[in-house]
């Protein structure tokens, strides 16, 4: 008597914590709704072992290209990346098959002594490496001190109890997926800081032939999700920016008179603390990509071109 083949997924993931409990939160999914084994195989990227400015290293995108490489070369069958370290240049071998629902997009502050950013003093420390972050957080003119910091989500917390930084801003979504959400002291309100685009979803990426795989992932994909990230990647892409550039987007979805309706809000900064281009638009959520680029179009018109010239110089 044969049993039935349960086919098994070989899933890539990087090997820091949170790369690890996200691509566990994937395989756990696989593995309950699409009937499928599924074994973490784990990828060390250049970005894990140095400590050098990613900028040096060609941006988040190294934590991506070596996921990449093991899936063409057919070593894994699918990466879940963090949609924000995802260059918005595709990879015509691959596909992303899938874009589950996502987290909570917002930025937070975690803090010494319970600190929110109102109750920071004059000349407080705080760590980020994030254009982005540190942009924003200048543009709110509270007299803090950006100090460059990197490094995984438990590295960034100790600077605080090592007393090199009074506070981090970190992404949300990273804490709740690592269990400590209650670890930060104001969650930000994208009113003050939108977040990087994509932030809080997830991408399943695997080979663009791999039929088998796109069916099982496509199961896992969330529609709300997709069109609002969709929206954001293009006003990215349409900036030209690359990911360590002070671009901040964030797209929801809401009911309105006539159906759900799309709104994305933008902004770019400059770190050295020129005024930041704040815009929104609206659109319909199935034409998200073209309202990302409308709305990115209507940003350079407004000198977003030359905020970001500064940033890259
Ligand atoms: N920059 C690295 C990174 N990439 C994804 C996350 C977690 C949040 C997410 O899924 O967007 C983080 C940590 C952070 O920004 O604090």
């Amino acid at each position: 008597m044969t049993t039935p083949v349960r086919p098994t997924l070989r899933l890539g993931t990087r090997a820091s914590a949170l790369a690890v409990t996200q691509s566990g939160m994937i395989a756990d999914r696989l593995r309950t709704e699409c009937d499928v084994d599924v074994e973490l195989v784990t990828i060390s990227t250049e970005g894990d072992r140095s400590s050098a400015p990613l900028a040096s290293m060609g941006g988040q995108g190294v934590f991506v290209a070596a996921l990449r490489e093991a899936l063409v070369r057919g070593d894994v069958d699918l990466a879940v990346h963090s949609l924000k370290d995802l260059p918005t240049s595709a990879d015509p071998r691959l596909t992303v098959a899938a874009i589950p629902r996502r987290e909570d997009p917002r930025d937070v502050l975690v803090a010494r002594d319970g600190l929110t950013l109102g109750e920071l003093p004059q000349g407080a420390r705080i760590g980020t490496g994030s254009p982005r972050r540190e942009a924003q957080l200048r543009a709110l003119g509270l007299g803090v001190e950006v100090v460059g910091i990197r490094g995984n989500v438990d590295t960034r917390i100790g600077r605080i109890a090592a007393g090199e930084v009074d506070g981090v801003l970190l992404a949300r979504a990273g804490l709740l997926r690592l269990g400590r959400a209650d670890e930060a002291t104001e969650v930000i309100d994208p009113l003050q800081m939108l977040p990087a685009p994509g932030q809080g979803a997830l991408a399943c990426e695997c080979r663009v032939d791999d039929d088998a795989t796109i069916q099982l992932l496509q199961r896992l994909d969330d529609g709300d999700t997709r069109a609002a990230v969709t929206a954001e990647r293009s006003l990215l892409a349409t900036l030209e920016a690359g990911c360590s550039a002070p671009v901040g987007a964030l797209a929801e979805i809401a009911e309105g008179d006539h159906g759900d309706e799309l709104w994305l809000r933008a902004v770019v900064g400059d770190v050295s603390g020129s005024p930041t281009i704040r815009l929104s638009a609206t659109g319909l959520p199935s034409e998200a990509a073209a309202v990302g680029e409308r709305l990115a179009v209507e940003m350079l018109a407004e000198g977003a071109d030359a905020l970001m010239a500064v940033a890259s110089s």
